[in-house]
């Protein structure tokens, strides 16, 4: 079984009407869907807007449930030099916590690089990135025609000015920008099971302008690849 999970309900509208045979299960006060997507057994279900919605979520429905992958998809801002437009796919290799840190007046510190001891027999370490399972990126680069495949940058405070855009892509070198990947990479981690992730592209960051906003397209192209990656998904 696959764990399909998205931040929001407008991400999984073409998928929720897909699906056959289904059945309404709870986990908590999370509603999940189960049923049939492209003849996979599949799970679909929402975590919520934002990295602790989404780490808490995933979390209690980890703790009952064991996918084979969980699949996160949705919608997501692409950086200036991405050169990824509206409607386009994105896949990640790397999800990173891209405000995760201290803003001084010149620069911005990581985490990672503020000298805070730490004792890992105590406490978790802390994580600035996290890979995504390779494996399970390369297979999926594979399988789709035109996905760019590259950093995602998680944040809580998303970039709504070119400034703030460009300073986030020059420190991460990232691709697209969203609000609960790493958090997911990070719980997915620790549950010890693969983590695949494909955003569509509903903005440019650094914008507001609703004229340059598009999540519905942003989020169809998503789902779209996601049922491609069903169909071509080995029996295991
Ligand atoms: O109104 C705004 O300025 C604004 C800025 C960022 C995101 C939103 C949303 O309503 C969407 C949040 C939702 O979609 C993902 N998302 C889409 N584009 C971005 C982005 O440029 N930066 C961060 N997150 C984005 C995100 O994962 C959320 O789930 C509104």
């Amino acid at each position: 079984m696959l764990l399909i999970l998205a931040a929001t309900p407008l991400e999984t509208n073409l998928l929720r009407q897909t699906m056959t045979n289904t059945e309404h299960l709870s986990c908590g006060s999370i509603k999940i869907i189960a049923g049939e997507l492209e003849g996979q057994q599949v799970l679909l279900c929402h975590g919520g807007i934002g990295q602790v919605n989404m780490a808490l979520q995933l979390t209690r429905i980890l703790s009952v449930h064991t996918p084979l992958a969980v699949f996160l998809c949705g919608c997501g801002g692409s950086y200036p030099d991405s050169g990824l437009r509206v409607g386009d796919l994105a896949l990640a290799d790397v999800e990173i916590f891209g405000d995760l840190g201290v803003v001084t007046t010149d620069t911005f510190i990581p985490l990672s690089h503020l000298n805070i001891p730490q004792d890992k027999q105590l406490a978790p370490a802390i994580k600035q990135s996290i890979p995504l399972d390779p494996e399970l990126c390369r297979w999926a680069q594979l399988s789709l025609e035109e996905v760019a495949c590259g950093p995602f940058v998680s944040v809580n405070c998303c970039s709504g000015t070119p400034a703030a855009s460009l300073d986030l892509q020059l420190r991460t070198k990232g691709i697209c920008e969203n609000m609960e990947g790493a958090a997911a990479a990070q719980v997915c981690s620790e549950f010890n099971i693969p983590l695949l992730e494909l955003r569509g592209i509903s903005n440019p960051t650094g914008t507001r302008d609703p004229e340059q906003w598009d999540v519905v397209r942003g989020s169809a192209a998503a789902q779209s690849a996601i049922l491609k990656l069903l169909q071509r998904w080995p029996d295991r």
